[in-house]
């Protein structure tokens, strides 16, 4: 395993005494998209979750195993969270942007993580916006409440601020499920763009999106990864009876 790889090893996640993910070993290869696909509950969203220590979060959440990236364990109680969050970013369903302006969505991670001068963070503004394709459409209102903005331009800023912080990798759960199609294919265009500077995580449960857009597919069910191989792989021609059973619509 190279030194900067992104992999977990017998990652277990419990909630109280139930078992939500089990012993998930698998490795998110540079610069690639993984998709993670499975029936509702079997713990794609907790152990997306675990990627970035979101379940620390949650009380009765409790992790077993490794999650490494870049050479550090960060499961490890010594890691600094905050500064693994800003390593790793997160994209939620519901766009949550800030009850702020849209420039301010953008430069707070930002100046939180010590860019102050007034230029620079200006350009890294604008630099984010036009990676997320909003650029155009809000250059005029940069100063206006991000509130204002449709779901999909709203959930397009919430991708600027997580890029603003200068992360290697960023997680998605379902970041399109709540969009309407127009907005759904911008962010899955998006998501091939950001996919040249970025390793993503993607949670979804289009089966479609899933095979558009990722490079490789991971099959969850009832907590245990099923199968995990490219995309191609396994929506041809899957190994496992259970993998094809789910891709092809018969459960889930
Ligand atoms: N905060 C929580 N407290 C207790 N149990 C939880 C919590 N969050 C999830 N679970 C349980 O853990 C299991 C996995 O849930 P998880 O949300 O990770 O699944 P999922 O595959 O992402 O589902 P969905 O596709 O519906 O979002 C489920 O049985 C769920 O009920």
């Amino acid at each position: 395993m190279s030194h900067n790889a992104f992999y977990t090893k017998n990652l277990s996640v419990y909630y109280g005494e139930k078992q939500a993910v089990r012993k998930v070993s698998m490795e998110f290869p540079n610069r690639e998209v993984v998709a993670l696909i499975g029936p509702s509950g079997c713990g794609k969203s907790t152990f997306l979750r675990s990627l970035n220590r979101m379940n620390d979060l949650i009380p009765a959440a409790r992790i077993e195993g490794e999650v490494w990236i870049g050479g550090d364990n960060i499961c490890d109680p010594n890691t600094d969270v905050v500064r693994l969050r800003q390593r790793i970013g997160m994209v939620w369903q519901r766009a949550n942007p800030f009850h702020k302006s849209i420039y301010e969505n953008v430069a707070f991670g930002a100046r939180y993580h010590g860019t102050r001068n007034r230029k620079e963070l200006a350009a890294l503004v604008e630099q984010c916006l036009r990676k997320t394709a909003l650029w155009d459409e809000v250059k005029d209102r940069l100063h206006q409440s991000a509130l204002a903005l449709s779901g999909g331009q709203q959930q397009r800023l919430c991708i600027a601020r997580s890029l603003a912080v200068r992360p290697s990798i960023l997680l998605m759960d379902e970041p399109a499920s709540a969009l309407d199609p127009v907005s759904t294919a911008k962010i899955e265009e998006l998501i091939a763009e950001l996919k040249k500077d970025y390793s993503i995580v993607i949670v979804t449960h289009n089966m479609q999106q899933a095979a558009r857009i990722s490079d490789k597919t991971a099959f969850f069910f009832l907590g245990d990864l099923i199968e995990y191989d490219d995309t191609q792989k396994m929506f041809t021609n899957p190994t496992r009876k259970s993998t094809d059973d789910y891709i092809s619509g018969r459960f889930g």
